[in-house]
């Protein structure tokens, strides 16, 4: 176990997890470990999770969504999306702060489930769920299958009637055609994708796909309607989407009772909550959040004169994001000569031990992100600066444009926050990089949540 830094020093604040510091020498701490330490350790790339960080934030949206929405007199489930970064570990964190875990693939499931979450705290997405993957989570006895399309609804109701048993509760996932989101790839709720099913009323009349695949689901015997979702982008930073989106829901659902009787018991609004990236981003607060989107659907069910649904939300990126932070080990600087014309200037070129595998937002949305060293502060004035991993890609940037002491050099450490979501999630092997391990840190001490990668574990696959 690695010793705890003398001392934690100054609070660095976002886009830093909580308790990231300077310790009085220079170097990054983290909930009392210095980086330093971690890193000679448990070596570099590696991904720091705060674990007080995470829990916080995962205590904190379900506070406030609980009090905003018991003020308007309903209640709420936060479901963990754990698309954003799943272990063992952090199913368990998120279960024990009071949080549900959303999946959205049988691998995912297979994570809540060896956590020990009970399946009627898990939910199962999936725009193209395979019939092992409906059958598991039906075995495990799953809370809720979020239906993506009309064929799944008989495909859900068939296994349920090979296996014989309860009805499977299950909600319909929507598009209401809110376009929110911080790139095209990761907005949800427009028409042209593939997720969900439209509310909008087809070219010749007929009643939209969300409505019809509802009232499918009330023809199923096989099925019990849980409700309606909408997930409508991801790193959304406005929070007037979300307000839309539940105002577009309420008034399906006020639909579906017109034509059935039935009012769907549960609303889900999905996650999406924006975090900062860099230091002067804004994230969204939960609290003004939680608020605004109350009184949306609170103004929506007075103006349809339906009761109020059960609410739940899915964050995955605001309770991991800001969490965790990469740190890496700096190899070579290279200074380039950037533009022939009158004003010519110089970027520093510097490359580090991971990458787009270890992070590949920046190569596949451009995605921005901040970056300190670690090791020290610095002897000389910043320079701009580019970080560039190790991998034989031109795009294989790390962050695009940060200002970094000029003296940086081969040896440094260098940490890049708020990587904690799609980042190990979305990590690759590519260039037969073996991924870098997730290094809990809480109380001055570190614990590896998921080991780093080797090559015999990149090899054991190869048959030769
Ligand atoms: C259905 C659903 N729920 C929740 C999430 C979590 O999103 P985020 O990590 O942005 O909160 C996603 C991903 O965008 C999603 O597709
Ligand atoms: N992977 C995306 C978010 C997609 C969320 C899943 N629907 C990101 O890194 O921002």
């Amino acid at each position: 176990m690695t010793t705890p830094a003398a001392a934690a020093g100054t609070a660095l604040g976002q886009p830093w997890s909580s308790g990231a510091a300077r310790t009085p020498d220079g170097a990054l701490s983290v909930a009392g470990l210095d980086l330093r330490a971690l890193a000679a350790e448990h070596g570099t790339p590696a991904y720091v999770l705060d674990e007080a960080d995470f829990r916080h934030r995962a205590r904190a949206y379900r506070e406030a969504f609980e009090h905003a929405f018991a003020s308007i007199g309903t209640g709420v489930d936060v479901y963990y999306a754990g698309k954003a970064f799943l272990s063992v570990a952090v199913a368990r964190w998120a279960h024990e702060e009071g949080l549900r875990v959303d999946t959205a693939t049988g691998g995912e499931l297979a994570v809540a489930l060896r956590a020990g979450i009970p399946g009627a705290d898990i939910g199962l997405h999936g725009n193209n769920k395979s019939d092992a993957e409906i059958d598991r989570a039906l075995e495990a006895g799953v809370g809720r299958i979020i239906i993506d399309s009309l064929g799944e609804v008989e495909r859900v109701a068939a296994a349920v009637r090979a296996r014989g048993g309860e009805p499977a509760p299950v909600m319909v996932r929507v598009t209401t055609g809110v376009h929110a989101g911080g790139h095209e790839y990761i907005s949800t709720a427009h028409e042209d994708q593939k997720f969900g099913l439209s509310m909008a009323a087809a070219h010749d009349g007929a009643p939209s796909p969300a409505l019809t695949a509802l009232r499918l689901v009330l023809d199923h015997p096989e099925l019990r309607l849980l409700g309606i979702h909408s997930h409508i982008g991801s790193q959304i930073l406005d929070p007037s989407g979300f307000e839309v989106a539940a105002h577009k829901v309420m008034g399906l659902r006020a639909e579906l009772a017109a034509q059935t009787g039935v009012l769907a018991p549960e609303v889900d609004l999905g996650g999406g909550f924006g975090i900062a990236y860099l230091p002067q981003d804004v994230p969204l607060d939960p609290a003004r959040l939680a608020k605004d989107v109350a009184s949306a659907v609170q103004g929506a069910c007075v103006e349809h004169g339906t009761p109020l649904p059960r609410i739940s939300i899915e964050p995955g990126r605001a309770v991991v994001g800001p969490s965790t932070l990469t740190l890496y080990t700096v190899g070579t600087v290279k200074d380039v000569t950037v533009g022939d014309g009158p004003e010519p200037f110089t970027r520093r070129y510097v490359s580090v031990d991971g990458g787009m595998s270890d992070n590949l937002r920046p190569a596949l949305y451009g995605a921005q992100y901040h970056a300190e060293l670690a090791s020290r502060v610095g002897d000389e004035a910043p320079v701009l600066a580019r970080v560039v991993g190790k991998h034989c890609e031109s795009g294989d940037i790390v962050v695009h444009e940060v200002r970094l002491p000029a003296d940086v050099r081969a040896g440094d450490l260098l940490a890049v926050p708020a990587t904690g979501a799609y980042g190990r999630s979305m990590a690759s092997n590519y260039n037969h990089v073996p991924r870098p391990p997730v290094v809990a840190v809480r109380d001055g001490a570190a614990r590896v949540i998921v080991r780093r990668e080797t090559e015999d574990d990149l090899l054991a696959l190869d048959l030769g």
